[in-house]
Parts: C-alpha cells; sequence; structure tokens
C-alpha cells in the first residue's frame, strides 16, 4: 500500500468492466482477496486514526461492505474500539465508507443517503474503501449527485478513472493504493499520465535545431492571449517563436515585454508548429482552411475550435490531414459545440466524449479541466493526474497550447498524441500550488520544471 500522487512514473487504469475481469481471475488464483483488502483498510485506518474514540465502519450490502467487515475486525484483533453501523458512535477517530464500491449502479438509495450525511457530519476524517460511496469508476461523475467527499480513499486491486478526472478528484481527498499483490493481466483501459523527459538539446545544436512555432491569433483587445501561448512556446525551448498578431498592424512589436518574440506569417514560415485560435475571434475562420491545408503541425484552441465546431468544411478539412498531425485543446464546452451537445453530457463521461471527438475529427484531442483526458484515434487514451485549481484561471489554456507547440517544434517525429501526454502532465506538476497562479507565473513554473 503506497500514497499514489503524484505519480513519478505512468500507470494503468482499469475500468469497471476490467476490474471485474481481473478480479474474477485473481479469486481463482487466491480466494482471500477480501481478507487482504480489508488488512490494508485495517492498517491505513490505524495510521489515520485520531484520538481514543472508535473507528465507525458503514458497511454496504455487497463486498465493498464485506471489506469494510474485515477492516473492522482486523481493527477489534488489534486493540481499537470499532463500531459498525449505519449511525455514528459518539467522538469517532475515524470514520470508514464502506458502503458502495465499484457495484454502485443508481443514485444511492434514501438509507444510504443518510448514512453518507451522517458521516460527512461526524467530525471525523473519512476513509473511503475502494471509491467513495456513490462515485462512478469509470467517469467520476457522482450517481445521481450525491457522493461521499473523502479525506482518504484507498483504492484496491486496480486504479480506476473515475479516481482521476471529472468529479473525482473532488471526491477522494488523499489517494492510496494497495494492488492486494495482483498483477494486472490484460491492457488497461487508459494510461494515468507520468512525466516525461524534457526534449534533448545537444551540445552543438543551435537555434535552427530546435524549430519554430508561428502563433496565429491575437485579434483586438485579445492580444494578451497569442502572446502568453507565444512566451510560453518560447520558454519550452522552441527555437524561434513568431506571432501573427490579427489585431495589430504589421509593423509593430510583437510583445513589447518579450523581445525574442518576432512577427510573422504562414507564407514566410510553411515548416512551423501552428498554434491557432487564442485569443483569435470570427476572424480565425477565414484563415483556417489555409493553414488546415498547408501546415504540417497544428494546435487549435480556443476560437479555433469555435470555428470548427461551426462549419462542416473545416471539419472536413480537419479528417482530410493526416494521423497524428492535429491536436485540438477543448476545455469542455467548446467540447460540448464540437460534438453538438451540452457541457453536462461531456462532463457526464470526459473519456467517452475525448474518443469520441478524436475518431469524428482525426485528431488527437485534450479535454481540459480536472482530469485532463487526451484521446487520438486508434490509441489507447489517457488522464491526467497532475494539475488543481491554481489552474482554474485566465490564461491557463493559452500557456498549454503555446507549450505543446514548442514542445512539438523540438520533437518534429513524435506524434500529436506523444506530445500532448507530455504537455499536459508538465502544464499540470506546474500548476501544483496553493492558492491561485497567474498565467504569466505559470509559464516561469513550466520553465524552471522542464
Ligand atoms: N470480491 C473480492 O474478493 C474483492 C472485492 N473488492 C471489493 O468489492 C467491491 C465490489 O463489490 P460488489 O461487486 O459487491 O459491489 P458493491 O460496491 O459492494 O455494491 C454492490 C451492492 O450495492 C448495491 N447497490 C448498488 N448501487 C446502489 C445504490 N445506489 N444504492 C443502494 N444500493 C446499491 C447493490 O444492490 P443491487 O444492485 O444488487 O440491488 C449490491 O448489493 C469493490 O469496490 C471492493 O471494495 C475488492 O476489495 C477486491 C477483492
Ligand atoms: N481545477 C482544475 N484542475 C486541474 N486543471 C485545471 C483546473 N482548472 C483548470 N485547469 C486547467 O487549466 C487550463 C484552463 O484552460 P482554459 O479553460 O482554456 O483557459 P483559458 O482559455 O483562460 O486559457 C486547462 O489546461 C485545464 O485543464
Amino acid at each position: 500500500m503506497h500514497a499514489l500522487l503524484p505519480t513519478t512514473t505512468a500507470l494503468p487504469l482499469f475500468d469497471v468492466a476490467a476490474s471485474r475481469r481481473i478480479e474474477t481471475r485473481a479469486l481463482a488464483r487466491s480466494p482471500d482477496l477480501m481478507e487482504r483488502a480489508g488488512l490494508a483498510v485495517a492498517k491505513l485506518a490505524l495510521a489515520l486514526r485520531r484520538g481514543a474514540g472508535p473507528v465507525w465502519v458503514a458497511c454496504g450490502p455487497g463486498n465493498n461492505g464485506g471489506d469494510g467487515r474485515v477492516a473492522a475486525r482486523r481493527l477489534a484483533e488489534a486493540g481499537v474500539p470499532v463500531h459498525v453501523g449505519d449511525e455514528p458512535p459518539t467522538a469517532p477517530s475515524l470514520a470508514i465508507d464502506a458502503l458502495l464500491g465499484l457495484g454502485l449502479n443508481r443514485a444511492p438509495s434514501a438509507a444510504l443517503q443518510t448514512t453518507i450525511a451522517a458521516m460527512q457530519a461526524c467530525g471525523a476524517a473519512i476513509l473511503a474503501v475502494d471509491l467513495p460511496s456513490g462515485l462512478l469508476a469509470d467517469t467520476g461523475q457522482p450517481a445521481g449527485g450525491l457522493a461521499v467527499q473523502a479525506d482518504h480513499t484507498l483504492t484496491l486491486l486496480t486504479l480506476k478513472p473515475g479516481l482521476f478526472t471529472g468529479e473525482g478528484r473532488a471526491h477522494v481527498g488523499r489517494l492510496w493504493f494497495d494492488d492486494l499483490g495482483v498483477a494486472p493481466d490484460e491492457a488497461p483501459t487508459a494510461d494515468l499520465l507520468g512525466p516525461s523527459p524534457a526534449p534533448a538539446r545537444g551540445a552543438t545544436s543551435h537555434k535552427g535545431s530546435h524549430g519554430q512555432v508561428l502563433v496565429v491569433g491575437g485579434a483586438a483587445g485579445m492580444q494578451g492571449a497569442a502572446r502568453l501561448a507565444a512566451r510560453a512556446a518560447l520558454a519550452c525551448g522552441a527555437g524561434r517563436v513568431y506571432v501573427d498578431l490579427l489585431g495589430l498592424p504589421a509593423g509593430e512589436v510583437a510583445d513589447a515585454g518579450r523581445p525574442e518574440l518576432m512577427r510573422g506569417t504562414l507564407a514566410e514560415l510553411p515548416r512551423a508548429v501552428g498554434v491557432i485560435g487564442c485569443g483569435a475571434g470570427a476572424a480565425i475562420a477565414d484563415r483556417l482552411p489555409t493553414l488546415l491545408q498547408r501546415l504540417p503541425r497544428l494546435v487549435l484552441d480556443a476560437d479555433a475550435l469555435n470555428a470548427v465546431a461551426a462549419s462542416p468544411a473545416l471539419q472536413d478539412l480537419l479528417r482530410a490531414r493526416p494521423a497524428g498531425a492535429t491536436l485540438l485543446t477543448p476545455h469542455p464546452l467548446e467540447a460540448a459545440r464540437l460534438l453538438d451537445r451540452n457541457t453536462a453530457a461531456v462532463q457526464a463521461d470526459r473519456l467517452a466524449a475525448a474518443r469520441e471527438l478524436s475518431a469524428r475529427l482525426n485528431c488527437c484531442v485534450v479535454l481540459k479541466g480536472s482530469g485532463s483526458v487526451v484521446a487520438s484515434p486508434a490509441k489507447r487514451p489517457a488522464i491526467c493526474a497532475s494539475g488543481g485549481p491554481a489552474l482554474a484561471i485566465a490564461g491557463s489554456g493559452d500557456v498549454l497550447a503555446g507549450w505543446l507547440g514548442g514542445l512539438w517544434a523540438q520533437q518534429p517525429d513524435a506524434d500529436a498524441h506523444a506530445i500532448a501526454c507530455a504537455a499536459v502532465d508538465a502544464h499540470g506538476r506546474a500548476g501544483e500550488v496553493d492558492g491561485v497562479l497567474r498565467a504569466g507565473d505559470l509559464i516561469e513554473r513550466l520553465a524552471a520544471l522542464r
């Protein structure tokens, strides 16, 4: 058993169906899995309980409850006062939520809702067994809107996607993992992203070795977005970074605060990585056909995505591009426009939405938000475990778009999916601070962690 985040490597994720298959095969080999699960819960409970009061174990009707009952027995054997029941004891030293795990299949019943509310109000920290009760393991959504908000979650046997995306991170608290001694014996449903090494910079390399980025965006009044993207591409290590600012006469400087940045256009830079759409406004729609047909590698963000959503012709041009050559970075509302549905429908199953969009448009898709999802046609999707609310600020998406472009410029042989996985994880890690960041500071943190 160990604390899971931050991860030092990529890790496999398994949805409910895969977890059940792994569990069934493991049970045939070693029928004592529930004993191991309950023992792991008891050990963690011993470390987490505060004070001399009883440990409250709330057990549900299935095997999740079974894990809880084994844990209760083990704790009692260790001399700890234990209370098993639906109502709290006086002054509990810890509450163990063993109500519902993988078997959750509908909104928690009224009786379970009452127990969940009592747990939430009992004054002790909550340790959830496998999953916070009420949280759907595949999507990270509370079934029927209600799920335990745990302080700790000990997930068992497999890591599930819903612990990391959607509302998952708001419910799991600190995440612990025990594989119960079982090595997964099938391919994962998705990967949890780990850190990637920064692109190598050879001792004799020069700026021409590290590629070019062309940022197209920045309509009148929105130049900051394009400049943030350009600054991020520069900080990432791209050899040369140019901006085509739609709202600024050609003779004016690209960015008075960053003299390294240059003005440039598609005509002059046919091999650059395009970062298109940051602060671009509606005018980008007219530019997109040429950009989509000419630039070999493209990152589309913000207004470029809105233009694509509104135009079947642009969607056809996207589909016609080679596999691995285009990266889309929608937040949930932009994804909803591209999929012609509402944001809630996207958020209800983020993995499925990202996969569907990538398949429809033949692109790599980064569906942003807590637990960003990276999906590409014919590839296993990935979920980002890094990041947090300090990133919920204007401009952090522009920084991501620029970082993606900067990374891709330096790694011309990498496909969009590999670039997305590396950049999204780095962006999240740089955003892990208490309080809030400003987008400019985020760029500096990305550069420092590079
Ligand atoms: N087997 C082993 O050795 C191992 C097992 N492990 C553990 O088993 C857990 C999975 O156990 P599980 O399959 O029994 O499912 P579980 O989450 O207990 O729920 C099923 C029960 O809940 C009920 N129910 C569902 N939704 C409901 C709702 N909204 N409101 C009310 N009731 C609801 C459902 O009722 P039904 O739909 O049948 O009417 C059924 O009775 C897994 O998460 C892990 O903790 C691991 O430690 C590995 C070793
Ligand atoms: N609570 C959060 N947890 C993790 N990442 C977040 C959170 N809020 C925002 N982010 C990240 O911050 C970025 C915001 O992007 P976006 O919404 O496009 O902002 P903007 O358009 O202002 O630049 C995305 O990469 C998103 O994943």
